[in-house]
């Protein structure tokens, strides 16, 4: 990468102003720079995504249509947080949503979608791809079994391994591998060079195949693809298809750049001559399975660019000294804050996971009554499962919530089966509020007991859960009964298939009957009934029917006065909800949540301390008041990947202990990246949740020295706040 630009042409004077604050000559270098590359690496909150957005305002203002201009990010929040900054830097709101900002892989999927003149299905989770793998597999050992020496291949069997299976594919795509070999090639060969065993390259071959399906056009993609496939086409096809054409190029989060959105990056750049800006921070990567490091920012992009620009942004002015000190200790390095404020920031004890939530809450609140902006307050989690006990909390203490980056723990399917089961046992289907709910319901009810129903029948889920009387006879008829031959054949069909299917069968019989043929109708006929009464479930179906009927009795037994926590453990038990998890579910962390979002569930009963009817009531009445508690102001609930480029005044950090942050079986500094961009997103006050047991406490919070930053901020010397770390 070259950085030859003559002095005389990096500035200019700056034709847009921005509405609330002055720009530091260090932005006003960047907003107005005519070098055709530039990059800016820097802290988190040393206003990279604002200085990126006075650039787009500074063009615009300088005549650049903003359909011209393209803005690049890793994620739909950060995409989301430009647009949102060109208006808040003082930017016309019409002109500002004229610029296209969006991420790589919707890039992506737009582009192909033209180039291919029709949407491809997007398979968006592991259990959606799991039988494309098991398939792939079995597909693998046959023609093994054909070899004259079958190979040794280690091939994913169980979920765990078809995840760890995806995980690496997903990576490989990053990386831009692609599976054809090369001449006098062997699989083990590239197995070996890549790192990896050969049955899981042999596998990703095998994958990528049924994929390209007969070469027409994609059978499937999931997240990732487009941006792989994309990269494949431009970089392998000559020449290369043509990408639209932009005057200017903006990318965000540059850290979490990887070689395939790269080779879609400089194709991107190429097509219109365009102007580059990137800005990022190597200290938040996040997305190591994404392919990110810092490794490729620094020695490989913009490798033969010309005219590039390396400019820095030194102070940050989301926070105040304090909290620049403290982030100076943690990732020791040098970071000026450029904000004149005293940052509160605050350590509290707590004795287990239930007393941070209420903790949590009480902060909330206290913020809430010091600010009313509830909005401007985020609780950010390092695991969407560390959710629960503080929904619950807030739930209790009447505060509304929304969330990012994860599922309201009320909503995740084991709870929604739950909440059928209950409903079912009561009949009392009006305990489930609405019928997109009810649909929601039966849903979870066709995954848990194992039923391939759904996707093709969905009008008669959508029947099912607008009429109370036909979601008892769901029950009756679809659950508790084994499923026939008859069944499974319908499940293959839609519903005007099977029309179709029934009146042609009618006709057929019409026929047979007129010519005659009356012992081939009547066989015919014979062969239809056998079908409807032939049982045709496999054994987990059918222990799944079991242990619903017998959670259902036991819930109908239980005594009236019980608390419901007390039967919705025995019925649990009887679900054996666990075990189930572990078949169903392909990420081992997605199968152990089940038993977590359960125990909180079961709490939440335990707390309201009613009989199961009164706590299907309430658990209604509160569904109802989260959604009028919505509409009203909100807290955040977030992880930190959703909270990545967004900006809080208040900042609640829950459960910093080892295991919970660090997460247990992570990359350690990989973590204290993800911990630095969580604290770093509050402006006035963070709020650090520790145990009371110092041999418990995460190791990040300890790396801040909070006392000695606060100590320092206080009484700083006569030189600017210049902090090194573990200063
Ligand atoms: N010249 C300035 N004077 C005062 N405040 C500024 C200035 N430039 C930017 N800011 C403010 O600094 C804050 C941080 O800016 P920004 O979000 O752009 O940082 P960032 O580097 O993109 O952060 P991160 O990488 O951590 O997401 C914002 O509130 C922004 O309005």
């Amino acid at each position: 990468m070259t950085d030859k630009t003559p002095p005389a042409t990096a500035h200019a004077v700056p034709r847009f102003q921005p509405a609330a604050f002055t720009p530091t000559a260090e932005q006003v270098a960047i907003q107005t720079n005519r070098a055709r590359h530039v990059i800016a690496m820097a802290n988190a909150g040393a206003a990279k995504t604002t200085t990126l957005a006075l650039r787009i305002a500074e063009s615009i203002t300088r005549r650049v249509a903003p359909e011209h201009i393209i803005v690049l990010s890793f994620s739909a929040e950060a995409a989301r947080v430009l647009q949102q900054r060109l208006v808040e830097v003082g930017l016309d709101p019409g002109l500002a949503r004229r610029v296209r900002c969006t991420t790589f892989d919707d890039f992506a999927r737009d582009t192909l979608r033209a180039l291919e003149g029709g949407d491809t299905p997007f398979l968006a989770s592991f259990e959606a791809l799991a039988p494309h793998v098991r398939a792939a597999v079995a597909e693998l050992h046959r023609l093994n079994a054909l070899r004259q020496a079958p190979r040794e291949l280690w091939l994913p069997e169980h979920n765990a391994q078809i995840a760890d299976f995806l995980q690496i594919a997903r990576r490989l795509k990053t990386q831009l591998v692609r599976p054809a070999l090369e001449e006098d090639e062997t699989v083990a060969m590239r197995a070996d060079a890549l790192d990896i065993a050969e049955g899981v390259f042999a596998l990703y071959r095998q994958l990528e195949k049924e994929r390209a399906g007969d070469g027409e056009a994609c059978r499937w993609r999931t997240v990732f693809d487009a941006t792989y496939d994309l990269a494949c086409l431009l970089t392998g096809s000559d020449p290369p298809p043509t990408l639209p054409k932009y005057r200017m190029v903006i990318v965000d989060e540059l850290q979490d750049m990887n070689p395939a959105s790269y080779a879609c990056l400089e194709h991107l750049l190429a097509q219109g001559s365009a102007f580059f800006t990137g800005a990022g921070d190597f200290d938040q990567v996040i997305h190591r399975w994404a392919g990110a490091g810092t490794n490729f920012i620094r020695s490989r992009f913009g490798a033969g660019w010309h005219s590039v620009r390396r400019l820095p942004l030194t102070m940050t002015f989301r926070h105040g000294a304090a909290m620049a000190l403290a982030t100076a200790a943690l990732k020791a390095k040098e970071v000026v804050s450029g904000r004149d404020h005293a940052a509160r920031i605050e350590v509290e004890a707590y004795a287990d996971a239930g007393d941070a939530a209420r903790r949590t809450v009480a902060r909330v609140l206290d913020w809430q009554r010091r600010s009313r902006r509830l909005d401007r307050c985020a609780i950010i989690l390092r695991s969407p499962d560390q959710s629960i006990a503080i929904e619950n909390a807030l739930l209790e203490a009447g505060i509304g919530v929304r969330v990012e980056g994860l599922e309201s723990y009320f909503l995740r399917p084991e709870i929604l089966m739950l909440r059928g089961v209950i409903a079912f046992a009561l009949e009392d289907y009006e305990s489930i509020p609405g019928a997109e709910r009810r649909l929601q319901v039966l849903q979870a009810l066709e995954l848990w007991q194992e039923l391939a129903w759904a996707t093709s029948r969905i009008e008669d889920l959508k029947t099912a859960a607008a009429q109370p009387e036909l979601f008892d006879a769901f029950l009756q008829g679809r659950l508790l009964q084994p499923q026939t031959l008859a069944d499974r054949a319908a499940a293959g069909l839609s519903d005007d298939e099977e029309t179709q299917a029934a009146h042609r069968l009618l006709a057929l019989l019409a026929r047979l009957r007129r010519e005659g043929r009356h012992d081939e109708a009547d066989v015919l006929l014979s062969r239809q009934r056998a079908a409807a009464q032939a049982v045709a479930e496999t054994p987990a179906q059918q222990s799944a029917r079991v242990r619903l009927a017998g959670a259902l009795e036991i819930l109908r037994a239980a005594p009236a006065d019980e608390t419901a926590d007390v039967a919705l453990e025995r019925a649990v038990a009887a679900l054996e909800l666990e075990r189930v998890a572990q078949r169903i579910f392909i990420d081992p962390a997605s199968a152990a949540a089940v038993s977590r979002s359960i125990a909180g569930f079961i709490d939440a009963a335990r707390r309201s301390g009613r009989p199961l009817r009164e706590f299907a009531q309430w658990l209604r009445q509160a569904e109802e008041r989260v959604a009028e508690l919505r509409r009203r102001k909100t807290v955040l609930l977030c992880t930190v990947e959703a909270a990545k480029g967004q900006e809080f005044d208040a900042v609640i950090l829950p459960l910093l202990e080892e295991g919970a942050f660090p997460l247990a079986g992570c990359d350690r500094s990989e973590e204290s990246n993800r911990f630095y961009v969580a604290a770093t997103r509050m402006r006035d006050e963070l709020t650090l949740l520790v145990p009371a047991e110092p041999a418990r406490l995460s190791p990040f919070v300890s790396a801040m020295k909070i006392g000695d930053a606060i100590a320092r901020a206080r009484h700083p010397p006569a030189a600017p706040d210049a902090a090194r770390g573990r200063g």
